[in-house]
């Protein structure tokens, strides 16, 4: 039985931990054969594959990124189904583990819906979607950015500043949440809850006036209350759309014109998503990878690979599709108890 691997959308550590581990699991229980498509969808339509036998994954579960490359290639708009079919079949290929977030999986229902033989397994880095408690790289990326608001926090106490740290999240705010709470900031403004300037001076000037210096998290897709969508000065991505990043410079101004306080911000960016995976990502990657193995044995067509608790399970595409895993009201509400 010949397997294709491909990854999509945007990366995040733990990617190859998934390829290592399915490929490992398969070739060594199963005598499964893999094959990677690279580049995502697009390696699948043009028929762009590469080897991935156990000398490709050795020792890949602790490299960031993909070994596959990724894209955002939508497989509709290079023949669909049909030519999926197609390159399956030229190259002996039986089914398709698709690791992607929700427009990967978006994609692969409409695939699955048409015949092809794929199984999902969840990638985030923000953490939202629905139907798994969490995803690979999320863990990563808010140890990463709350070492870097540790680092931010001598510098603000040196100077006395009010610093911005501005961390990914583009509609949820678990990165914020998780790192800002772990960093101890004094707001974490999220995309979920819009906010007043008021709100963000009054918490500003209550850190400043217990002689701290202040510390501020905001996720890239917050809107300040008077703004109507997530501030956005770069252009469009290759699926059309608004490529984030800069609200923190946005405020920064603005904090310190009203309270006096020398303001700083930094964008975290893509360091965020860069590099070494964590421990806790390793793990559930290589749990994701080897359960993407049994989703094919057992035919598990449509169907993802999800943690509940500390289980892995199988729950269909559409349980992640449609509706983002937000940030509860009360999870926010229990963490602004100590912002100020
Ligand atoms: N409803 C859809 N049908 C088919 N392809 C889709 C759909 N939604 C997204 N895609 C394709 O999947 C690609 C990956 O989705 P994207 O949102 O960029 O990353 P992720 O999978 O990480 O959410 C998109 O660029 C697009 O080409
Ligand atoms: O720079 P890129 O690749 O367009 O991606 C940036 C976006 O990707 C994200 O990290 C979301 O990625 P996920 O698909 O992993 O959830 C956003 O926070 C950010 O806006
Ligand atoms: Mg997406």
């Amino acid at each position: 039985m010949s397997i294709g691997i491909l990854t999509s959308g945007g990366d995040c550590p733990g990617l190859n931990a998934v390829i290592r581990a399915a490929v490992l699991t398969g070739s060594k229980l199963h005598d499964m054969e893999f094959v990677g498509f690279r580049n995502g969808w697009r390696g699948v339509v043009e028929a762009d594959l590469m080897p991935l036998g156990r000398p490709e994954v050795m020792g890949i579960s602790k490299q960031g990124g993909t070994i596959l490359g990724s894209s955002r290639t939508n497989p509709f708009d290079g023949g669909g189904a049909a030519r999926v079919a197609q390159v399956m079949d030229e190259n002996g290929i039986d089914s398709i583990i698709a690791i992607g977030g929700e427009g990967t999986l978006a994609a692969a229902k409409r695939l699955t819906d048409e015949g092809i033989r794929i199984v999902g397994v969840p990638k985030t880095i923000d953490n939202d979607l629905s139907a798994t408690d969490y995803t690979f790289g999320f863990d990563t990326a808010v140890q990463i950015a709350t070492e870097s608001m540790d680092r931010l926090r001598t510098t603000g106490d040196s100077h006395g500043r009010c610093m911005v740290a501005e961390v990914m999240g583009r509609h949820v705010g678990w990165i914020a949440l998780h790192s800002g709470m772990a960093a101890g900031a004094h707001a974490i403004l999220i995309p979920e809850r819009k906010t007043s300037m008021d709100q963000i001076i009054e918490w500003v000037e209550s850190a400043r006036d217990r002689g701290r210096a202040p510390l501020i998290c905001v996720a890239e897709g917050f809107q300040l209350d008077t703004m109507d969508d997530a501030h956005s000065e770069r252009g469009l991505d290759a699926f059309g759309r608004p490529r984030l990043g800069g609200i923190g410079d946005q405020l920064a101004p603005e904090i310190e014109h009203r309270t006096g306080i020398e303001t700083r911000a930094t964008t975290l960016g893509h360091i965020q998503r860069g590099g070494t995976p964590s421990a806790y990502d390793r793990v559930l990657a290589t749990r994701y990878g080897m359960a993407s193995v049994t989703s094919i044995l057992e035919g598990h067509w449509g169907r993802m690979v999800a943690l509940r608790g500390t289980q892995i399970v199988h729950v269909p595409f559409e349980d992640a599709l449609g509706r983002l895993k937000t940030v509860p009201e009360s999870r926010y509400e229990e963490a602004s108890v100590l912002f100020g």
